[in-house]
């Protein structure tokens, strides 16, 4: 199996704060097993801000985005040098794979991502991916290591998502009150509305909390990836098969991973308003988008940038990558592309966005 582990701040730091040798050891040693046991393991680690900040004589996370990234800078080198090292105890070699949202929205970034891990799994190297929080600037960040790592899960094609946390599964209602209880299974068209979801755990340094949990089991679900649940001090036993924690069982079939980026990963930087023969064409029949079919245009970017598609309500019915910058559209508005093409030239013959860069939501 290819599998995806997915760690948290929370399950990797001290009570002071900085990384804690052991627990890195405990998931190194559980990955190694899985490697050994014929696994291929790809492992997505928070933790590079936690790291960041004793060296900087920070006691806690900083607010300051430009801190964070800061923090981020500092400590991610020294993460993965510890994890470099418990590897090579056991014979692994391990990469570092930093993301951003554009690296995997763009055509070609992706592709280029996807050769990168097909190569590194190939050579039997573990990379290990984090979100380049360095540079990534605040539209354009995940923020959150979960949905990175069901979308990396979809990337490389995995088997399964492992999230691990400092919460042993998830629980319908806050784990420290004694009346809640595990969900060991969450079926396809399970319902979850009765579930409370409260905030990051008590240590301070995880972001997300169960909320960014949840939504990474559904994409990667929705994707055809089961998605298991569990403690970090519960790795190994996740990882040989043993029944602990929360398993997601998959509900959807894979589709593209560069649509599941668009759809999930991306800050929409304007609208394009559709008539409503357009959202039909859009949505039914998965057409591209004419000039023909758009009333309007709000927002300011460039050809290439994640927009939504909106119905005349205003409600977003598909996101996509235009073809034009905001300021071009106004002229063609409600236009034919036979028209555009004589009056304006062949290069405006083309589609508003293209079916192939478009995703229904
Ligand atoms: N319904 C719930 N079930 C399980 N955990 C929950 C729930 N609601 C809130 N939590 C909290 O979410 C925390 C995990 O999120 P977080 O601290 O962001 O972890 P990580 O750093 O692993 O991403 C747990 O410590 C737990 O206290
Ligand atoms: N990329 C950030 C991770 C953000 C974060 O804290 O995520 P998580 O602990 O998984 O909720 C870091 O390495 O510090």
């Amino acid at each position: 199996m290819r599998i995806v582990v997915k760690v948290g701040s929370s399950s990797l730091t001290t009570a002071a704060g900085g990384i804690d040798p052991v627990r890195v050891a405990r998931l190194t040693d559980a990955l190694a097993g899985a490697r050994s046991a014929g696994h291929e393991v790809v492992l997505v680690s928070s933790g590079a801000i936690a790291a960041g900040l004793a060296p900087l004589g920070l006691k806690r996370r900083p607010r300051a985005l430009s801190a964070q990234q800061a923090a981020a800078s500092v400590g991610q080198g020294l993460l993965v040098h510890r994890y470099t090292e418990e590897l090579a105890r056991h014979g692994l070699v391990t990469g570092q794979v930093l993301l951003t949202v554009d690296d995997v929205t763009r055509r070609s970034h992706y592709r280029n991502a996807y050769q990168t891990f097909a190569k590194l799994l190939e050579l039997g190297v573990l990379p290990i991916v984090n979100e380049n929080d360095t540079v990534a600037t605040t539209e354009i960040r995940f923020g959150d290591n979960d949905r990175l790592a069901a979308l990396v899960a979809h990337l490389v094609h995995a088997d399964l998502l492992v999230l691990l946390s400092d919460v042993d599964g998830l629980y319908d209602g806050d784990p420290a009150d004694p009346g809640s209880s595990l969900i060991p299974e969450v079926a396809a068209g399970d319902d979850l509305a009765h579930v409370r979801i409260g905030k990051a755990g008590t240590a301070g340094v995880g972001t997300g909390g169960m909320q960014t949990k949840l939504e990474a089991a559904r994409i990667a679900t929705g994707a055809g990836i089961p998605v298991l649940l569990t403690a970090a001090d519960l790795v190994a036993e996740a990882l040989t098969g043993a029944r602990v924690g929360t398993r997601f069982h998959a509900t959807g079939k894979r589709r593209p991973t560069r649509l599941l980026w668009l759809a999930h990963a991306t800050e929409p930087r304007g609208q394009v308003v559709l008539d409503a023969g357009a959202v039909r064409a859009v949505t039914e029949r998965r057409a591209s988008l004419l000039a023909a079919g758009v009333v309007g245009v709000h927002g300011s970017f460039v050809a290439g940038d994640p927009v939504d598609l909106v119905d005349p309500d205003g409600r977003p019915v598909a996101r996509g990558l235009v073809n034009f910058d905001a300021e071009e559209i106004p002229a063609l508005l409600g236009r034919s592309s036979h028209e555009l093409k004589r009056e304006l030239g062949a290069a405006y013959e083309r589609e508003v966005v293209h079916r192939d860069d478009l995703v229904v939501l």
